[in-house]
């Protein structure tokens, strides 16, 4: 990325969204990018570069402001990602210190993780943070040796009792923020993505079974077409409250609290 770090401006607009100095519970900031018809992927398993330079910078900017950084197994497989943090840009030196704990939320304990992966290339380089954290059932401590393999990759297994049959999706978010919390120790996450994390984690905060503390959404200005990845929660949602919104480049970036 051979980019400016963000105006002044940009800094202070994030700034009452950020995760503060101190915080009693876990400060949660969802946070993704969308196409002007709430697409966030051209379809299931297609990594799609939404954020132009500007907002891809801001949500560099966001990693270097949280403790952890979630993603979906979708997300994992789809995209490959990195899951650190280079801000200011073009500084390697920094990236190990900003980066985020990378966490994949992946219930059925089903993805391929190994050391090409890009999470674990960029711990090896010194530009990520290690262990990557997967967050799996509890029935999958039935397989040690697959545990044990991760470990020496440098991925450390949580799991969670009877996560995947909770009565509702809602309800596993608040064990997962427990987890989060407490097995971690962190104390800001910032949850990316895929659609099914978004969509489940905006429900959850909806019926009050998790917190959301911040919604920061990059809009870009192009469609992607039904056969995209939507956005859509199962109800409709009104509780964003201090929302503003500001140009970054050609996109534009609401941020939000909830109520
Ligand atoms: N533009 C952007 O900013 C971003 C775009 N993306 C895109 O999104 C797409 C992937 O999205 P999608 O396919 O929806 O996958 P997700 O990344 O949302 O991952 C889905 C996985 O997360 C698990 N999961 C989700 N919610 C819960 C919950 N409440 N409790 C327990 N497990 C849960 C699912 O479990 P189960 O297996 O039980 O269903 C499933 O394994 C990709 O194309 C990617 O490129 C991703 C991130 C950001
Ligand atoms: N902010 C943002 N804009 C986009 O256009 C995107 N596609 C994403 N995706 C998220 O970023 C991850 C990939 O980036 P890294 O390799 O981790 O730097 C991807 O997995 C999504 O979480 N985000």
């Amino acid at each position: 990325m051979s980019l400016a770090p963000l105006p002044p401006s940009a800094l202070s607009f994030l700034d009452f969204y950020l995760p503060p100095k101190s915080h009693p519970n876990l400060f949660t900031t969802l946070t993704y990018a969308a196409s002007l018809d709430s697409r966030i992927s051209l379809g299931p398993g297609l990594r799609t570069t939404l954020s132009g330079p500007e907002s891809k910078t801001m949500t560099h900017y966001l990693r270097s402001h949280h403790d952890a950084i979630l993603v979906g197994a979708g997300t994992f497989v789809a995209d490959n990602p990195g899951l650190n943090c280079q801000y200011p840009p073009a500084d390697t030196k920094n990236a190990l210190e900003c980066s985020p704990l990378p966490v994949v939320l992946d219930p059925g304990f089903g993805i391929e993780i190994t050391q090409q992966s890009k999470v674990l290339l960029n711990a090896a380089q010194g530009i990520g943070k290690y262990p990557v954290v997967l967050v799996s059932e509890d029935r999958y401590l039935a397989f040690p040796d697959k545990i044990s393999k991760l470990k020496l990759l440098g991925v450390r297994v949580l799991t969670i009792h009877n996560l995947s049959s909770q009565t509702s999706r809602s309800k596993s978010w608040k064990l997962i923020q427990n987890t989060l919390q407490h097995e971690l120790n962190v104390k800001s996450v910032m949850v990316e993505g895929g659609a099914e994390v978004i969509n489940d984690l905006l429900l959850a905060s909806h019926n009050e079974d998790a917190t959301v503390n911040s919604v920061i959404i990059t809009i870009a200005p192009v469609y992607l077409g039904k056969g995209g990845v939507q956005v859509a929660p199962s109800l409709p949602l009104d509780r964003l409250t201090n929302t503003k919104w500001e140009s970054f480049g050609r996109d534009v970036v609401m941020v939000s609290g909830v109520r």
